[in-house]
């Protein structure tokens, strides 16, 4: 246990602090609290920040400064990834085999959360994937059930994909992993402030997952009562060994939800959710097509407004906070390269951004938003824009093309757009 004590991996003593600690983010009716105040979210998605904490120390403090001069306070991380032979997929993995977790890359996280409590912002941890560009559910699958990790970049065939990668919730020896992942995460102890995580405010939530979806959009009844299950039970297991801060499941909302308001509210209405979550991709979901925006413009613009709304009402009534964790909209002409304008992408944040941060300002429960993804100084190194390893990281994982939704520091009008917005959040936290 001594050696264990020394790499940082368990925790010696309780959480620090007790639940009355008002520096931890706090649910209060539908609002967010932080150090009695109302608390809103200003965020940006940044997987791969604690894999800057641990190979890249100039470029993350660098980019955690750009973050913050454009009023951003909360990032969105990826905490661990699982080895995988699955091509899109990022390595070096945080797990390399069940049980044998990555000490160097798991201080990446202790040094990313020490420099984020110095600019006084919030993470938000996802603890696994339903995507494979991190390993995910699908390779705890193979590791237990023999199952081939099948890559849907490389089959095609997401349908399959997430039918099987479900399967995940019901096989006890990866959910015995999964849970064993979470203990030794939530026990770790900072390597860098000596804090213990679940003493430690700058985290503001657990989250069950990246996506997590039931299945794929026919899931059946059983698949759903499932979905619920494994929701409420593993939000109760963090709950256990970490009463201070916030669990959220990272749920895309109904696009996560086989299109089933009724799963949503079910799978959200559970105890030691705290807050709901959803996220908004009009590409990806075929309301938008890049290359042909005059004709597709409006009726995107549409369905997401729609999405955007209905989805702050499903908060009122479950009475919860909700926040708006990924959106993102790709360059002008459907290009990856950096000098391609964003005014596609500038529009359509403003519009995400004037539903999000209006609807705030009127006391409805929407808490804020985490934009989809800051990819700062990264650059694409292929021709291809495909990712290989040893290459920046950015706001693309490699399932993607590089370039693709990232915000680079060179985005210098989204920037400003964001700016723009969270400085309109932080004044309601002065109110
Ligand atoms: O969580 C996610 N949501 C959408 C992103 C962009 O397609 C994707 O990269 C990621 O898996």
């Amino acid at each position: 246990a001594a050696s264990l004590l020394m790499m940082g991996v368990v925790s010696a003593t309780p959480a620090a602090a007790s639940a009355a600690d008002k520096s931890f983010v706090a649910v209060k009716k539908t609002q967010f609290t932080r150090n009695g105040n109302p608390y809103y979210i200003a965020g940006a998605n940044f997987w791969y920040g604690a894999y800057l904490g641990a190979n890249d120390r100039p470029r993350l403090l660098k980019e955690l400064d750009t973050l913050k001069a454009m009023g951003i306070n909360n990032l969105r991380v990826l905490a661990v990834s699982e080895k995988t032979d699955m091509k899109s997929a990022v390595r070096p993995a945080t797990t390399n085999e069940p049980g044998k977790y990555d000490e160097r890359l798991l201080a990446g996280m202790d040094y990313l959360l020490a420099e984020m409590a110095r600019r006084d912002m919030t993470a938000v941890i996802y603890l696994n994937n339903f995507w494979q560009w991190s390993g995910g559910m699908t390779q705890y699958l193979n590791w237990f059930a023999g199952t081939p990790a099948l890559d849907p970049n490389v089959t095609k065939d997401y349908e399959t994909y997430m039918r099987e990668t479900a399967r995940f919730y019901t096989n006890e020896k990866a959910q015995a992993e999964y849970r064993n992942v979470i203990r030794t995460f939530i026990g770790r102890k900072n390597t860098v402030t000596g804090k213990p995580y679940a003493g430690d405010p700058v985290i503001m939530s657990w989250q069950l997952a990246n996506e997590p979806r039931p299945g794929n959009a026919s899931s059946t009844p059983q698949e759903k009562d499932i979905y619920v299950k494994w929701i409420a039970d593993t939000a109760a297991y963090i709950r256990g060994l970490d009463k201070n801060h916030l669990v959220s499941t990272g749920s895309e909302g109904l696009a996560g939800s086989s299109q089933d308001a009724d799963l949503f509210a079910r799978a959200h209405a559970a105890r030691d959710v705290d807050y709901l979550t959803y996220h908004l991709w009009p590409k990806n979901w075929g309301w938008i097509d890049s290359k042909r925006v005059d004709a597709t413009w409006s009726g995107a613009l549409e369905k997401s407004s729609h999405y955007l709304n209905v989805h702050i009402d499903y908060a009122k009534k479950i009475g919860k906070p909700i926040v708006l964790e990924e959106f993102g909209m790709d360059r002008d002409g459907a290009s990856f390269d950096i000098k391609a304008p964003t005014t596609v992408r500038d529009r359509f944040y403003k519009e995400v951004f004037d539903v999000v941060v209006g609807r705030a300002e009127k006391g409805d429960p929407i808490a804020g938003f985490n934009f989809w993804a800051w990819g700062g100084a990264g650059r694409a190194a292929n021709p291809d824009y495909w990712w290989k390893e040893g290459n920046d990281l950015m706001g693309d994982p490699p399932q993607e093309e590089q370039g693709l939704y990232s915000v680079f520091d060179t985005d210098k009008s989204t920037i400003a757009l964001i700016r723009k917005y969270a400085d309109r959040l932080q004044a309601l936290e002065r109110k």
